[in-house]
Order: structure tokens, then C-alpha cells, then sequence
């Protein structure tokens, strides 16, 4: 297969990275992921798969910084996309329609370009960042018309018949077929596909059964469709229409096992993924009559060996990947994948994202500044670790009126993690890749609730950030259980500091900060003050958090710019000064 040698390719070029390879199928778009690699960290790229199980990426550096704008994006079209979609990109961004692209070429061009809209299979850009959006609903239809094409030709022998009778052929026996009427067809996945195709087959007089553990009973008997167990469906079937996706649940799901199952001569429809079926596992399973047929649109390699035994077998009948292949779902998908490429290119969250959650623009609105005070916590706690401790678990703690459902702390928690680990590493962070890249460093993310009685408006009351069995630079920054502990709130919208360690403060989270701790006593705040005001250091703001009266206090001084080393070091020699560290916010 093309697509997999071009892959090979990159790999041994040192170019690609595993995590992202990227599922193709008819295309080499598995480069994408080199380009992603080479991007400047912070640039925006979007690709976009004009079909249901493809993709398109979204730099995702748009989702954690609302209203962030991009001007004049450049998207490039890789693959033929209807003139629909091109005349909606055009409108907002320079269109490049190169659909003939070598591998090499198209890397080159995918590293100046802000998204990339092709028509199948990608499945990773996780690990980079870029948020995968498809356009799943407007090639339904076309697939689920191209079963019941299949189940139709497949139950006449109509390939069969048409191919012999043009070599001169009038075979009118050979070709008897079976009826559909009366017979049991099993839908294996009730999603849009197998509802669409359960809808049709029903009009064809078919019994209609559907095996699908996450369907709504309700949406199946809407229909007259009875929901059923894998086992059940495969008992009772005539024939089968696969209409799940590939995951690892389903990869292979049909095997030589599940063939023991099915009633002798069933015939097997697939225009999902061919992955679903063991092919191996069906060539027997067709050689021994357990299936009498199968029509399959789809494959575990595409495009197949010329002499894939599957596909030459007698009671096959096969299609090239042609179920969205018809002109009205091309061109529907082509204004579908735009429309989304255009709305995340104007920075807004598509719905039909594939790899990260979909916060609504309204709840992004409202979580923006906690989004904010999110990152500046995970940032300013990293930068207290101190010592060889490492950080392998920070726990966030949310303190709000509001239950689960109605908190969505994911975007929070990707926040945290993104100012946890971008001073530290070159890993470019956001709402796509934040669990996976925390993941794959082995930092583990404990979330809590605390209710609090508050006004319910408020999302948030204050978050917690703590580093847990940490060593601190700044050991006030520890709380009793020995974790580095920082707890923020917003203010009027601005993001502030509350608790370092067991120290209440008050600090508005912008610039950068000086925090000591010190015995307090008069006179202090004056000398801290003239060294700072002696080095030209502007301080934004002063604020002391002490367990008591002439016990220990932390201060914490707003500077507008890092002050030189001198500086902190005369500040650190004040004989009332225990510790000291400078934090950028
Ligand atoms: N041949 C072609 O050109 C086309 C192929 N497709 C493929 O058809 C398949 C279905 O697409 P849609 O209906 O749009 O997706 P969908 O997401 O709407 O439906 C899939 C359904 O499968 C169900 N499912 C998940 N795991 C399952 C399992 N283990 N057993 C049974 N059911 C399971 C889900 O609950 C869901 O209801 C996908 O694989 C898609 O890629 C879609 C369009 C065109
Ligand atoms: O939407 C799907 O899942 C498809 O398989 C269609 O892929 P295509 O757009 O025909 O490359």
C-alpha cells in the first residue's frame, strides 16, 4: 500500500513520530505528522478529513486562549473537496488546492499552512496538539444507500452476472440469488449508518435486528428495530451489515470464534472499516460455506494486493471505498468540513472534534478567567519543585457550589497541567494533548470536589494546586502533608494567588513575583522596598500573609521585571529574611 510505504518511509527518515502516525487509507497523508513535529511550537495548524472517520486538526493553541485570532490563515486542500466548501474557505483564508502532492511536497507545504483539510483517515495529531475535527453526517445517507446497493447486488449476484453476460456469458441458473423478503438482517452498530440502513432494509420487508451496547432503546424501536446481544444477532441473522466504527473493541470482532456463531450461509455486508472483519478468518469461513457471501466496500489494507484472495474469491463482491462516493455527499461534506474549518480558524471550538472535549462557547466564556488562574497555578508550582524529588502527582482541588455535571473541569485541568509542564519541557500544551503529554511523562492528575456553600453563579470559589511528596525551593510553599500547595481564586475577573504552603496572601497573578519569608517585624517592608527602589525595580504590589503577629510572615512583591540576581541576593541577606524566590507568573 502507498500510503503505508510512504510512512515507512518518514519513519526511516527519522521523521515521524510512532504516536502520531496517523491512520491512512487511500491517501499518503501519514506525513502529516512530520510537518506537525517541525512547526514552531505555537503555531496554529488545522486538518481537516472531509469524511466521517477522517480528520481535521486544529491547532488547538486556539482552544485554551479564547478569542485569539488568526490573520489571513492559509488552508490547503489535499484531496478534492467540492466547490461548495472551497467557496466557504475562500472567503476567510487563502485556499490552496493542491491535490497531487508527493509526500515530500506536501510536507513542505502542510509547515506554512494553518490547516489542512483531507479526505480520509487520521486518527492521531493528539500528541502535537492539534485538535482532529471531521464532518461525520454528510456522507450518512450515501453510505447507508451503498449497503443496501451491496446487500442487493450481493443477494442477485449483479457484479457476477453483469461481468460474464458482457464476456459473453448468458449464464440465467448460475446467477439464481436469494430474496431479502422475510429475512432476518442483522445491523451490527446502530449509529446514523445502521439506523439509516435498518430504515431502508425494513421497506424491503426484512426483519430488522440491530447488536449495538451503547444504542438508545428508544431510537431502535422508533424505527421497529429490536436491540439484541452480539450472540443473538449472530444466531439469528441471514445476513449481517457492519456499522460499527474500528476500535480496539471491534478490530477483528468478526473472527473465526464469532463464525462458529452465525447461521451456515449468512452473508456478510461491510462498508465500515475493514478492520472489523479477520479477512483471514472470512476466506475460510466463505471456502467452507459457513458464509455464503460477502460484499465489502472496505479493507484492512487499502487499496488491497492485486491478488488479495478475499477479493477474487467467487461469492465476494467488492466496491472500492465507495460509500460516501456519491456527488451530493461529497459536496455536503465539502461545506460541512469548511464550515468547521472556518469557525476554528475564527477561534471557535468545532463540534465535531474527534480527539478532545467539546467545551461550549458559553462555558468557555465563563470558565475563561479560571482558565487563566489554572495555568498561572500549575506555572508558579512547578517552579517552587527544588531538590531531586521529581513531580509524579499533583492533585487539583476544585472548592465550588456546583456538582460534577455542571462543573466541567476538564479544560481547567489541561490548564494546570500545560503550566505544570511547558517551563520544563518543549512540549507545546493544550486542551487536545494535556492528559496524553502528562501521561506519557508519568505525572499523575488527581482531581477533587469541595462543595462550598456560595452563590451558584460563581463556577469556581478557589483551586488548588498541590505537588504532592515534593522538595520545594521555597519550603513555606509546603503544606503540612509535605505537598508543594498553592490555592488561587478570581477576583473581578483577575486571577489571584490566596494560599502559598499554610500562608494566606493576596496576590494578583500578572507579572512576576519576589516571595520571602520572614520573621515579621516593623521596618521590613521599608528595606525590601529601598533595595528594590535602589536597583530600579518596580513593584506592582505588596502584600504580607502571616500565622500571627511578629511570628513568620511570607511576603510576596510584585516586580514588573526580573530582578538581577544582586538584587535578590541583598534581599536574602536581610537578617530577618529566612527564604527566598523569585517566580515568573
Ligand atoms: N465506506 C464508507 O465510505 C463509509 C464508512 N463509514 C464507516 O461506517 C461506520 C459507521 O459510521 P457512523 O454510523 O457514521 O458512525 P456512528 O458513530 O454514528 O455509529 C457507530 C455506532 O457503532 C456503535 N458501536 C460502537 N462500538 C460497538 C460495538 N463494539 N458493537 C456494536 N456497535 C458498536 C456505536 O454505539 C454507534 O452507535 C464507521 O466505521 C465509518 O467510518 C461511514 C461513512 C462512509
Ligand atoms: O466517512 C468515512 O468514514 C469514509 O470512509 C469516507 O471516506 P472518503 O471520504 O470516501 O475518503
Amino acid at each position: 500500500m502507498a500510503a503505508c510505504t510512504d510512512h515507512l518511509r518518514l519513519q526511516q527518515a527519522g521523521h515521524c513520530e510512532t504516536a502520531s502516525s496517523l491512520y491512512a487509507r487511500k491517501s499518503p497523508f501519514v506525513g502529516v505528522s512530520l510537518p506537525l513535529r517541525h512547526r514552531e511550537a505555537n503555531k496554529a495548524l488545522w486538518v481537516a478529513a472531509a469524511n466521517s472517520r477522517g480528520s481535521s486538526v486544529v491547532a488547538a493553541a486556539a482552544l485554551p486562549t479564547p478569542g485569539r485570532s488568526v490573520a489571513l490563515p492559509t488552508v490547503l486542500v489535499s484531496e478534492k473537496l467540492g466547490e461548495g466548501g472551497l467557496q466557504l474557505l475562500r472567503k476567510v483564508a487563502n485556499v490552496d488546492c493542491s491535490y497531487n502532492l508527493s509526500l515530500e511536497e506536501l510536507c513542505a507545504k502542510i509547515s506554512l499552512c494553518d490547516a489542512l483539510i483531507v479526505r480520509s483517515g487520521t486518527k492521531a495529531a493528539t500528541e502535537f496538539g492539534c485538535l482532529v475535527v471531521n464532518a461525520p453526517t454528510a456522507n450518512t445517507i450515501a453510505a447507508a444507500e451503498h449497503g443496501i446497493a451491496l446487500l442487493v447486488a450481493m443477494a442477485r449476484n449483479i457484479p457476477q452476472a453483469d461481468s460474464t453476460l458482457k464476456a459473453g456469458k448468458w449464464l440465467r441458473s448460475k446467477y439464481t440469488g436469494v430474496s431479502l423478503v422475510g429475512k432476518t438482517l442483522a445491523v451490527m452498530g446502530f449509529g446514523k449508518v445502521g439506523s439509516e440502513v435498518a430504515r431502508r432494509a425494513k421497506g424491503l420487508g426484512m426483519t430488522v435486528l440491530a447488536h449495538d451496547p451503547y444504542a438508545p432503546v428508544d431510537r431502535a424501536h422508533a424505527i421497529g428495530v429490536d436491540l439484541v446481544s452480539f450472540d443473538d444477532a449472530l444466531a439469528q441473522a441471514d445476513f449481517l451489515s457492519l456499522h460499527m466504527p474500528l476500535t480496539q473493541a471491534t478490530s477483528k470482532v468478526f473472527n473465526a470464534e464469532t463464525f462458529k456463531k452465525v447461521k451456515k450461509g449468512v452473508r456478510i455486508i461491510n462498508v465500515a472499516r475493514g478492520g472489523v472483519i479477520d479477512e483471514e478468518a472470512l476466506l475460510q469461513a466463505l471456502d467452507n460455506g459457513i458464509v455464503a457471501q460477502a460484499a465489502l466496500d472496505v479493507f484492512t489494507e487499502e487499496p488491497p494486493e492485486q491478488d488479495n484472495k478475499l477479493i477474487l474469491h467467487e461469492n465476494v463482491i467488492v466496491t472500492p471505498h465507495l460509500g460516501a462516493s456519491t456527488a451530493e455527499a461529497q459536496e455536503g461534506v465539502a461545506v460541512e468540513i469548511a464550515e468547521a474549518v472556518v469557525g476554528a480558524l475564527q477561534g471557535e471550538l468545532s463540534g465535531t472534534a474527534v480527539n478532545a472535549p467539546m467545551v461550549p462557547r458559553e462555558v468557555l466564556a465563563e470558565l475563561a478567567p479560571y482558565v487563566s488562574l489554572a495555568e498561572k497555578l500549575g506555572r508558579l508550582a512547578i517552579q517552587l519543585v527544588g531538590g531531586g524529588s521529581g513531580v509524579k502527582n499533583a492533585k487539583l482541588s476544585y472548592l465550588s457550589t456546583r456538582s460534577k455535571d455542571e462543573l466541567d473541569t476538564r479544560l481547567l485541568r489541561a490548564m494546570v497541567i500545560k503550566g505544570l509542564i511547558e517551563p520544563i519541557s518543549s512540549a507545546y500544551i493544550n486542551l487536545v494533548n494535556a492528559d496524553h503529554v502528562a501521561k506519557q511523562r508519568g505525572l499523575k492528575i488527581l482531581e477533587e470536589r469541595r462543595p462550598f456553600d456560595g452563590a451558584p453563579e460563581v463556577p469556581l470559589e478557589a483551586m488548588e494546586v498541590k505537588i504532592a511528596h515534593a522538595e520545594s525551593k521555597f519550603s513555606s510553599a509546603l503544606s503540612d502533608t509535605g505537598d508543594i500547595t498553592l490555592e488561587g481564586k478570581v477576583k473581578g475577573g483577575i486571577p489571584y494567588l490566596s494560599r502559598v504552603g499554610n500562608f494566606d496572601v493576596d496576590i494578583s497573578l500578572e507579572g512576576s513575583v519576589i516571595l520571602s519569608r520572614q520573621v515579621d517585624q516593623p521596618g521590613m517592608i521599608g528595606k525590601v522596598g529601598s533595595i528594590l527602589g535602589e536597583e530600579n525595580v518596580n513593584i506592582s504590589y505588596m502584600t504580607v500573609g502571616r500565622t500571627g503577629p511578629r511570628k513568620k510572615a511570607v511576603v510576596a512583591i510584585g516586580v514588573d521585571d526580573e530582578p538581577h540576581q544582586r538584587v535578590l541576593q541583598r534581599i536574602g541577606s536581610l537578617p530577618a529574611v529566612e527564604e527566598l524566590v523569585f517566580l515568573k507568573i
